[in-house]
């Protein structure tokens, strides 16, 4: 099996998809060892040799409502263009995952009535079919649905029809916070919640009205065996709290009937028709009651975790001073500002925009994105950020990016997104949510009669316990916890500057077991700074410098910086040479004044000088190399025309953070840098590092993430997220570090640390580890809460409203408990 076709599948980044796609391609090939599967991608991989044609396996994969692309029929060249276009490229890498409204082809709706998973679920049944589930994303926080390429109505007109068959209403998504479809939504919630107190205090009345009649016991379950009914007001009352309750459930419960795929919504109807059968009035309006105000329990804490995000957004001001062609200053919306507009920002004031500074000086708190509240000093030419606080000084920017588009909207965006990435757990919950009810189910129907049946027992007190089960069927609390925490922690990480882009990306910092770090600009401060300068051949510094700076005026690599610097700070006159090329992981080559001039690595000057030694030359390197300094060649054609030595600090928090995550047991911490060994293994010690890999080309640095994921699993690469986006491609979790000025490093890494600062990792470690405790915290809690009342029942102990009011309470206290997470960072520093 050596020849693959690979194929790009929209739609497939999940687990889920993967077994759907194994669904109808396996019974085709026969053989699910033909098949391989990168989620994180994209990939299908086919062994050629299947016996299935390319155009059968495209047309399988459609059958699940994703597409299949064949993006190459040999998946060795296409790993190896991959690596290779990825480290040669100077700019912008291929981003491993689009996130889809960002497309300029999608079009996004607003749902109403969209709050939790399940109807995510129904939607995509619905709507998939309609326009293709790979060009459907969610997002929950924000009730919005993309659809990736449908520009015409008619198309559009289709898609809000399978909404309404899924029972839910869509219109088109407008930027601001009013639209008219907003204020419909709140209207409903404040509907929803009206009708759910007004069914509490009918239930009260009812309550009131039927004690006095009738006396406590005989209300709570003791009048079985009685055909009595409670007073005609207090029916009245009873049946004004149930209709009132059942409003927002019924047509839900109607949709689960005729799909005969049964939920909760059917269950509660089922179960208060029950009561009602047997003449349990009370009953059936604690459990119509207590059931809306669970959904309206799960609505709010939804809302909450919504508004946690929008308050993200709302710290970026609405408006934006400008000067007008007059030289007049007004406010205007920030929606209205085009990119390359002058802004004035008052000191003290929020930046509108993001953008550069043109004019002024000052220190801008950036806590808002970072979630570092020690200011940054911004000058002329310095990037701002839409959200930040302008300190003391007054400044002029340049905006750089639309208002829909700053770096502070894309986080917001992100964090909504992310949530529709469902994590693992969440699946877990949502595949036994799906075993359980009807279990539970069938259950309650053998609670009904095999006692009757079998052991003389009364029909209507098994009837009853039957209700009760079917009550404790509903996995509300276990189905409301994992959602919220999930959110809760993403959310709680943005605040943080950690911007997590996936409800699954937050478990896994939890399970990490080891960790790989770029060397430059992550262990180190990433400004290296020429040291020293060893001229040779009879050249003086100044001629090493500018041959250097000429070769390195094009680059952009930190070491060309150091160079440059150190020429500028001479006052060497850099005429940039011509044909230059860089060597990634190596060095650069170009022409000066005809002749080849280079600068490199030792390794790059072994490769140019072949067999050919030079004592004196090695003596020097080895003596830099010694001091832990980075050891530059530079050279004419074939002959050396010196050395400079580079040295870049590491970075102060390094060390203490290395042993920070050795004690949170992190086994392996491994350094992979493309410097030389000396220098690499220098750094190493002075930071506590296990294992030094050094002088690696960028295509090994991917081979050493891939020897190490076979190694430990589940593996971490930590680095810009620029140049080492192939590496963190295939690690398991790429963290890019100091993201805040890098879209680049924004759209690869699967987490971004805004700051530029190490100690945000172990932090999220701590902080994934957290969720997921909370996350156990709460299955664990809702399901002995559950088992309690199972057994109950079964010894004929249990009564409906004990079982409602306690599912009712284990949600508010899981839904409170995954609350927590949002404010946490703020007492971990
Ligand atoms: N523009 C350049 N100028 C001079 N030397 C260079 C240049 N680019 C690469 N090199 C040489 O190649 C080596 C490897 O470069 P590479 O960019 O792979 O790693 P690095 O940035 O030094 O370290 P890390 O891998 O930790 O980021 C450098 O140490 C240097 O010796
Ligand atoms: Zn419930």
């Amino acid at each position: 099996m050596d020849r693959w076709w690979r194929f790009k599948v929209r739609g497939l980044d999940c687990q889920n998809e993967v077994r759907l796609i194994k669904e109808v391609l396996v019974p085709l090939i026969g053989d699910e060892q033909r098949l391989s599967f990168q989620p994180k991608h994209g990939f299908l991989d086919v062994d050629v040799d299947s016996g299935i044609g390319v155009e059968a396996v495209i047309e399988a994969v459609s059958t699940t409502g994703m597409i299949a692309e064949l993006i190459t029929a040999d998946a060795f060249t296409e790993d190896k263009a991959e690596a290779d276009s990825c480290s040669s490229c100077s700019g912008e890498p291929v981003p491993a995952q689009q996130t889809l409204p960002d497309r300029p082809d999608s079009v996004i709706f607003k749902i109403h009535g969209m709050d939790c998973g399940d109807e995510v679920a129904v939607l995509k049944r619905e709507v998939g079919p309609v326009v293709g589930l790979g060009n459907l994303s969610f997002d929950l926080i924000n009730g919005r649905m993309s659809v990736v390429g449908t520009s015409d109505a008619v198309h559009h007109a289709g898609i809000l029809k399978a909404v309404e068959r899924a029972g839910m209403r869509a219109e088109l998504w407008k930027d601001g916070k009013n639209s008219a479809g907003a204020q419909g939504e709140q209207r409903r919630r404040r509907i929803q919640a009206a009708l759910t107190i007004g069914s509490g205090v009918l239930v009260a009345t009812g309550f009131a009205i039927h004690v006095r009649a009738s006396g406590l016991a005989a209300v709570l379950h003791e009048s079985l065996a009685r055909e009595t009914h409670p007073p005609l007001l207090a029916m009245l009352a009873y049946s004004l709290a149930i209709l009132s309750a059942v409003r927002y459930v019924a047509p839900k419960a109607i949709l689960a009937a005729r799909r005969l795929r049964p939920d909760m919504n059917l269950l509660m109807i089922v179960a208060v028709a029950g009561a009602l059968g047997i003449g349990q009035w009370f009953e059936a309006a604690t459990v119509a009651f207590f059931f809306a105000l669970a959904l309206a329990l799960e609505a709010w804490s939804l809302g909450r975790a919504r508004r946690a995000v929008a308050a993200l957004m709302d710290i970026a001001p609405d408006t934006a001073r400008i000067r007008d062609a007059a030289g007049v200053e007004k406010d205007v919306p920030v929606a209205d500002v085009a990119v390359g507009t002058q802004v004035i920002v008052p000191p003290g004031g929020k930046i509108p925009l993001d953008g550069r500074v043109v004019a002024g000086t000052s220190a801008v708190d950036q806590a808002p994105i970072t979630g570092e509240s020690v200011p940054v000093t911004v000058t002329h030419g310095a990037t701002v950020f839409a959200g930040t606080i302008n300190g003391m000084g007054a400044i002029e920017i340049v905006t750089t990016r639309p208002a829909s588009d700053t770096t502070l909207a894309r986080i917001v965006r992100m964090v909504g997104e992310a949530q529709s990435k469902r994590a693992p757990t969440e699946q877990w919950v949502e595949r036994f949510a799906r075993i359980y009810t009807p279990v539970v189910m069938l259950l309650a129907l053998a609670v009904f009669l095999v006692p009757p049946l079998l052991l003389g027992g009364s029909w209507a007190a098994w009837f009853y316990q039957a209700l009760v089960l079917l009550v404790i069927a509903c996995p509300c609390a276990l189905v409301i916890s994992t959602p919220v925490s999930i959110v809760a922690g993403l959310t709680g990480a943005a605040k943080q500057g950690v911007l997590v882009k996936g409800g699954i990306h937050l478990e896994m910092p939890a399970r990490i077991t080891a960790i790989a770090m770029d060397k430059t600009g992550t262990l180190t401060l990433g400004r290296p700074k020429v040291v020293e300068l060893v001229p040779l051949g009879g050249r003086d510094e100044l001629e090493l410098l500018a041959i250097a700076a000429a070769i390195e005026a094009r680059s952009e690599h930190p070491i060309a910086r150091a160079i440059l610097d150190a020429a500028a700070g001479r006052g060497v006159d850099v005429v940039p040479a011509k044909a230059v090329t860089a060597l990634p992981g190596k060095g650069v080559v170009g022409t000066i004044g005809g002749r080849e001039a280079w600068v490199g690595s030792p390794g790059y000057l072994g490769e140019r000088l072949g067999g050919a030694r030079d004592d004196a030359l090695t003596l020097q390197l080895h003596r830099i190399a010694v001091a832990g300094l980075t050891g530059i060649i530079v050279g004419e054609a074939a002959s050396v025309v010196g050395l400079i030595a580079v040295g870049d600090a590491v970075r102060p928090e390094a060390r203490q953070v290395v042993a920070q995550l050795h004690e949170l047991g992190i086994a392996q911490i491994v350094m992979l840098t493309g410097d030389s060994r000396a220098p690499a293994q220098a750094i190493g010690r002075d930071t506590g590092i296990d294992e030094v890999h050094a002088e690696l080309l960028p295509e090994q640095k991917v081979e050493a993430i891939e020897r190490l994921v076979a190694q430990h699993g589940l593996v971490a690469m930590v680095g810009d997220g620029v140049n080492d986006a192939p590496a963190m491609a295939r690690s398991g979790l790429g963290i890019a570090m100091g993201a805040i000025g890098s879209d680049a490093a924004i759209e690869t890494a699967d987490i971004a640390l805004m700051q530029d600062d190490l100690s945000r990792l172990p932090w999220l470690i701590r902080h994934s580890r957290a969720t997921l405790a909370v996350i156990r915290q709460n299955i664990g809690f809702s399901l002995a809460i559950k088992l309690v009342f199972a057994g109950l029942t079964l010894l004929g102990m249990a009564s409906l409203w004990g079982a409602i009011a306690a599912d009712v309470g284990a949600s508010l206290l899981v839904v409170l408990n995954g609350m927590r997470l949002v404010g946490r960072g703020e007492r971990v520093q």
